[in-house]
Parts: structure tokens; sequence; C-alpha cells
């Protein structure tokens, strides 16, 4: 498989899903579509059982490697998770045939919670999340605020040495040393993911360390959405063309 082009605008859909391929698949914005509110994310039946055939036909080889942390998409995925190979919180946790590697919750995540807090009770509109390794503001119903949200969260990395995670509408502070990338690097080096070239979709800006890695690995990365720079090679429009393409595969 070619190399991936940082420049290109990524014009064409990704072939149908080889069943020869790991999967990686991002969550928001992916397999679900954007919407106001977080916590309000869910997932359908047919997604879910969308995910527990192509995970059939792959032999096993599908993960979901999420922003999210591992309790949110036990509660998103519902019971279709304990199926699933999960990388959450941009790589910083996994569970996987029930085994969990995560680290320790930094302590300094609760002095942000509390300052991010803060801000979120002086802003409305702007809503606080606070994940196992990461907490975040999020500003898609209050524009104005985005970049008094980014400032906020550039000094608070600075001064907790935290990692800057910007995502869509949102700005977060997770610890540094793991991205998607390193999620799924980190699953392609046991089975039943080695040896099978990795296909990571994903929409965000933490998806690029994804495409990166899938593309170094021998595979290559989906960009869904808009087309924009991206160590991608293939583009699909949004979740519902994700998820005609994942039927592709299930037939
Ligand atoms: O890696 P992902 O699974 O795509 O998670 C990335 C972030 O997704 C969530 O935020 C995004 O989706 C929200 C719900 O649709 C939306 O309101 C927000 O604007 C998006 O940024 C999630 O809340 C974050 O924790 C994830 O890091």
């Amino acid at each position: 498989m070619q190399e991936a082009d940082k420049t290109a605008n990524h014009p064409s859909a990704p072939p149908p899903v080889d069943r020869g391929v790991s999967l990686f698949l991002d969550l928001d914005g992916t397999l679900v579509d954007l919407i106001d509110r977080p916590d309000n994310v869910t997932t359908d039946t047919e997604l879910r059982a969308l995910l527990l055939a192509a995970r059939e036909r792959l032999d096993g080889r599908l993960a979901i490697v999420s922003g999210r942390s591992l309790a949110q998409l036990d509660r998103i995925l519902g019971p279709v998770a304990p199926h699933l190979a999960l990388a959450g919180s941009h790589g910083a946790e996994f569970r996987h045939q029930e085994r969990i590697d995560a680290p320790d919750r930094p302590r300094a995540l609760d002095a942000v919670a509390r300052t991010m807090g803060a801000f979120a009770d002086r802003h409305e509109g702007v809503l606080l999340e606070v994940k196992s390794f990461g907490v975040g503001l999020h500003y898609r119903m209050a524009q104005e605020e985005g970049e008094a949200a980014r400032a906020l969260a550039r000094a608070l990395g600075r001064e907790h040495g935290l990692f800057v995670q910007e995502g869509h509408d949102m700005v977060e502070l997770r610890p540094t040393g793991h991205d998607k990338g390193f999620a799924i690097r980190h699953l392609m080096a046991a089975p039943p993911f080695a040896d099978a070239p990795p296909v990571f979709v994903g929409d965000d800006l933490t998806d690029e360390a994804g495409f990166a890695m899938a593309s170094a690995l021998g595979g290559y990365g989906v960009l869904v959405g808009k087309a924009r720079p991206s160590a991608a090679r293939f583009r699909l429009a949004g979740p519902p063309m994700v998820r005609n393409w994942l039927k592709e595969l299930s037939i």
C-alpha cells in the first residue's frame, strides 16, 4: 500500500473493506454524528449489529480507538462494548480480551477540572467534560468562547505539564506520552491484529496520528467529513457513508 500524501484532497472513497485487514474505528464524528451535548451521544441497534457483524467478518480484528474514556465507550456502545477491543482516552487506556491496561490518573487533572469547571460556570453554553484521562471544555454552543477556552487550556497545560488536545469545538487537557498512533501500534503488536494491515477511520485532529501510524504499518487512513490536509489516503463524507461502507463488509 502507498504512503499517505499529507497534501492530498482525498477525493476518493476507500475500496470495499478487505477481509484481511485490521479495522480501527473512531467514534464521535465517524460512527455517530456530532451533536451539541457529548453526554447525549448513543448508538442505535443497527450500528451495534453492524459492528458485531464486521468484527465477525474480520475474525475479531476490529477495535474502537477513541478520545472517549472506556467508561464512556461502555455507556455509548452498550451491550456490544464487551465484545470489542477498545482503546480509550486517545490511547491512554485499553480493554482487550477482558484485560485492562491503564496508567495512574494524573492528580493534576482534578485541579484542571476545578479551574475549567469555574470557566464553564461563567460562560453560558460552555460544557465541562471530565474523563478518566482528560478534562475538556466544549464550546459547540458558545463559539464566541472558543478562543478564551483554548487560551485557558494552553495556560493550564503549561502549568501542569499536560498535553493540549484540540478537537471539534472543544479543547481538552490529557497526559502526554500517547496518542491514537500509539493506540494502533499497541493493538497491532498482538493477536488477532498483528500481521493484518491496519485501516483507521476517523474525523478529528486527534485522528491524524492514527492515520499516520496506519500508513506506516502498511495500511491506510480514511478521513470522515470535509476534505482537509490529512495523512489519510481516502475520504468518506460523514457517518452515514461510514455505515454504508461497513454494510458492504457484512454482506
Ligand atoms: O475520538 P472520538 O471518539 O471521535 O472522540 C473525540 C471527542 O468526541 C467527543 O466530542 C465530540 O463529540 C461531541 C458529541 O457529538 C461534540 O459535542 C463535540 O463538539 C465533539 O468534539 C467527546 O466529548 C470527547 O471527549 C472526545 O475526545
